[in-house]
């Protein structure tokens, strides 16, 4: 079968759980030989996207970019792990068309802001509060949640463990039915 990857598309708040669950997917995904990478949001700003900040015309030029390189991978039959906040519909739709319908999966990882604000993991949260960070998402900014994500997390209701296995579980699915075709690495033939 012709290898088609597949781009997992986390969308959520910051402190959801998006880099969590990336990370121990993909390490899972490579455990099993599977061709994956991780595109984390918060990463690319630090290199890629340095010149971007939050305001909505950056955040849409942020997600068009992180989108195309996307594109490009799983196009290569690469399993594409997308971690960004990308807080509206109309950014994930344009994600959507560039890198095509079939090739692309919505999986909403969903904490309340409450639970988000209380983990804070990076402080973010509290600066944003004291108004020492502007345009925060959930805070001054608005999140807009997917209506009909292809698969949700409830990253309050279940452990980091049981996410992962919830999100593998879904995935072999569509490898099963055919629906993704695994770049398998064989490291004892290259
Ligand atoms: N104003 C503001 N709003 C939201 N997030 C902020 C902001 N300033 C900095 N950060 C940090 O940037 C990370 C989000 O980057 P993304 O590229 O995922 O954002 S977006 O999709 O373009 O909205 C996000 O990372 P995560 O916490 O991993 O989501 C934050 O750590
Ligand atoms: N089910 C869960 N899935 C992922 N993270 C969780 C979960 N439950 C609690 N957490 C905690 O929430 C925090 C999420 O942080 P992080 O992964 O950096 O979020 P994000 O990348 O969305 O900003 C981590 O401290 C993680 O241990």
């Amino acid at each position: 079968m012709t290898p088609k990857g597949k781009v997992l598309w986390f969308t959520g708040l910051s402190g959801a759980g998006k880099t969590t669950i990336a990370e121990a997917l993909h390490a899972h995904l490579m455990k099993v030989k599977c061709m994956a990478v991780v595109l984390d949001g918060d990463l690319l700003r630090k290199g890629l996207n340095t010149d971007l900040g939050f305001s909505a015309a950056d955040r849409s030029e942020n997600i068009r970019r992180i989108a195309e390189i996307a594109k490009l991978l799983v196009h290569n039959g690469i399993v594409c792990i997308v971690s960004t906040i990308s807080p509206y519909a109309e950014l994930r739709e344009k994600a959507k068309e560039i890198i095509g319908q079939e090739l692309f999966s919505e999986i909403f990882i969903n904490a309340p802001l409450q639970v988000c604000e209380e983990r804070d993991v990076k402080g973010l949260y509290g600066k944003a509060r004291r108004n020492q960070i502007a345009s925060f998402t959930g805070i001054h900014d608005d999140y807009m949640p997917p209506v009909n994500p292809d698969l949700e997390i409830r990253t309050d209701l279940l452990t980091p463990d049981e996410s992962v296995r919830k999100i593998i579980v879904w995935f072999n699915n569509l490898v099963n039915t055919g629906l993704v075709g695994l770049q398998q690495i064989d490291w004892h033939n290259v």
